[in-house]
């Protein structure tokens, strides 16, 4: 009998001493970080998700800018953001590979609060079939890019952080900037970059009151999706959409929020909080009941996460069967591809050589 209640009560007492602890010990401590009539730049800010972040701050009472390439795609998207909210952002076109153009733009629209870096590029495909040259692009424009943006405008952000309180700086990663997904090498590569450079750079700025985030989308409807989604293996897409699809406001919602609440992580969807959970690694938490639920799920979620290189197969035995093997007349890539169209379950021993 004495037994059994030091067990119930040590099931209640084990969680509360570890929340205690976490409490202790969890570092930065949590904040908020005011918008209102602050400054926020975003790049790839006429467009997509980028977009929908400048509606929402500026609907918020910040004064937005806005970067991107093309001119007509920042005039329309400033006369949107006009018609929708009665406001004006401010617009610069540039590219930002172009460290000399971002840095003009940067001096030109004055003190910054929080920096979105949000430009991205995606073209998804395999290796094999990618031109060394895309790869180049998709890693110059969402990494070296990521650089040049906040390399022009930290001096600024932190000389203005005693005057203004505390600052930001978000970059716009993806689900593929957690884990590695099938068509995205170069990709997932600039989005991995974008996470070591958001770690090393948040332990730099932390002592000038500047926060870092990390947003993690899943897929996203934006003209940049539409537009990735005319020529992507299927096997991405079918990957991709076991975290499902989300509007671009709805990202730019849970984004702000994360940002204004100083998260370093800022996932967005269900799948996403799971992802953020099996990919803590070594990254900050201000919340200690994050930290306690990362704490508690690590193990299982590791059985999880091996079960989905089950299912994405990329080690089962079905690979070795399925791979790119000529199976009555269709090329048999994927244990998914048959699970999902049905296609190769009969196949033909003798055309794989068996
Ligand atoms: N949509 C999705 O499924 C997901 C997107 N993401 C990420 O979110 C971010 C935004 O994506 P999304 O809204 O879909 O993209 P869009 O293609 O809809 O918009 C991209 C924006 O970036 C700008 N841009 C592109 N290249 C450059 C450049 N070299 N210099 C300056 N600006 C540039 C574009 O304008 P312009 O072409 O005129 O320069 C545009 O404003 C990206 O980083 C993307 O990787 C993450 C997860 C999912
Ligand atoms: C252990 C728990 C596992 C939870 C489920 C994991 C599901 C992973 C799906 C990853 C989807 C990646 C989408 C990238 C979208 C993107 O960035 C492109 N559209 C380009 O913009």
């Amino acid at each position: 009998m004495a037994d059994s209640n030091l067990f119930y009560i040590s099931l209640v007492l084990l969680p509360l001493i570890l929340l205690f602890l976490l409490f202790l010990i969890t570092r930065p401590r949590p904040i908020q970080i005011p918008i209102k009539k602050r400054h926020i730049f975003i790049t790839g800010g006429s467009s997509g998700i980028g977009l929908a972040l400048a509606h929402r701050a500026a609907s918020e009472g910040a004064r937005v800018s806005i970067l991107s390439r093309s001119i007509d795609k920042l005039e329309e998207a400033k006369n949107a953001i006009r018609h929708s909210t009665g406001i004006d952002v401010a617009i610069f076109a540039a590219d930002v590979r172009d460290f000399e153009a971002v840095q003009r733009a940067v001096d030109e629209a004055g003190p910054i609060d929080f920096l979105v870096v949000n430009q991205g590029v995606f073209v998804a495909q395999e290796l094999e079939e990618q031109k060394l040259e895309e790869v180049r692009f998709i890693i110059d424009v969402n990494l070296m890019g990521s650089f040049n943006m906040i390399k022009a405008a930290l001096p600024g952000m932190k000389r203005s952080r005693k005057d203004r309180g505390p600052g930001s700086i978000a970059l716009m990663s993806s689900q593929a900037g957690q884990v590695g997904i099938y068509g995205y090498t170069a990709y997932s590569a600039s989005k991995f970059g974008l996470r070591g450079l958001a770690e090393a750079l948040q332990q730099e700025v932390i002592g000038d009151n500047i926060h870092v985030s990390l947003v993690f989308p899943p897929d996203t409807e934006t003209p940049g999706l539409t537009e990735e989604n005319k020529r992507k293996p299927q096997l991405t897409s079918i990957i991709a959409a076991s975290s499902g699809a989300m509007k671009a406001d709805e990202v730019a919602k849970k984004a702000l929020d994360g940002i204004k609440s100083g998260s370093f992580t800022i996932p967005c969807n269900s799948e996403g909080i799971l992802l953020a959970i099996a990919t803590a690694g070594l990254s900050p938490q201000r919340s200690y009941l994050m930290a306690f639920v990362e704490v508690v799920a690590a193990g299982i979620l590791r059985i999880a996460a091996l079960c989905f290189q089950w299912n994405w197969k990329a080690f089962g035995p079905w690979y070795m069967l399925n791979w790119r093997r000529e199976v009555e007349g269709q090329v048999m890539s994927h244990f998914l591809l048959s699970k999902n169209y049905n296609v190769g379950r009969s196949w033909n021993l003798e055309a794989l050589g068996a």
